[in-house]
């Protein structure tokens, strides 16, 4: 099987006010179809910058990222827009829900913006809806809603989408426990039955007890990367 997504030998430096940062030292990494990998990792380890470059909304300083057999990396700004908004679902906490929209409304933008007719939109932000547990909840505002709630409307907005592959950054990050550990369950249940892959950072152990496969980053470098039987 080949990888859906691949870095290699990746590096990326922020450089500003005269000061280098390198925030990802010679990655190295594949995901296949269909997996569920967190990325884990101290803070600062380069946990975001990393699932930046693996969506192509950021570009490496050195090294290639591939998303199936296209060359992220090589393409530019609109042409990266284009394969992020058909084939990449992104719940990032920068990606906030948009405030005066309802939930079904923003689970249903990225449908909106490929340009789906009003009908299909609204059946299947509708169907993510329901499988996140927040249909109920449809018709609210953001402000209407608890983080949790809103974190749920973020994936389903992701998810309506039926991207290939789901890049989360630390999806669960404001969530109390239980709810986070719910978020993931609903995750995984989506990867297993509609085979997406799914690729999200965290640095809570207790989620990492859910997941195959963790790359471990420390310092901008995978440190190891474990495999799980669960
Ligand atoms: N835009 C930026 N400009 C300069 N430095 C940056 C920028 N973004 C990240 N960095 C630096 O790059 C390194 C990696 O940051 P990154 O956000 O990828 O880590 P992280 O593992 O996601 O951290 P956290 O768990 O705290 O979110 C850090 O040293 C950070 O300060």
């Amino acid at each position: 099987m080949k990888p859906i997504l691949r870095a290699r030998n990746v590096s990326k430096v922020y450089r500003g006010d005269g000061v280098e940062t390198w925030a990802l030292r010679g990655v190295d990494l594949e995901i296949y179809p269909g997996e569920f990998t967190a990325i884990a990792g101290p803070s600062g380890s380069g946990k975001s910058t990393l699932l930046h470059l693996l969506g192509g909304l950021d570009l490496p300083t050195e090294g290639e990222v591939w998303l199936e057999e296209t060359r992220l990396d090589r393409l530019n700004a609109t042409e990266r827009a284009r394969v992020r908004l058909h084939k990449i679902g992104f719940v990032f906490q920068s990606y906030n829900l948009i405030p005066v929209l309802t939930a079904l409304e923003n689970a249903a933008f990225v449908l909106e913006l490929r340009g789906a007719p009003r009908q299909e939109r609204e059946r299947r932000a509708l169907e993510a809806l329901e499988v996140l547990g927040v249909r109920a909840l449809s018709h609210r505002r953001p402000n209407q809603l608890s983080g949790g709630q809103q974190q749920r409307v973020a994936v389903a907005r992701a998810l309506a989408a039926r991207p290939q592959v789901v890049l989360a950054d630390e999806p669960t990050a404001n969530l109390d426990s239980r709810t986070g550990l719910a978020l993931i369950e609903h995750m995984k249940r989506l990867n297993q039955e509609h085979g997406i892959t799914f690729v999200f950072s965290t640095h809570d152990p207790r989620l990492l007890e859910h997941v195959r496969r963790t790359v471990h980053l420390e310092d901008g470098r995978v440190a190891r990367v474990e495999e799980a039987s669960v």
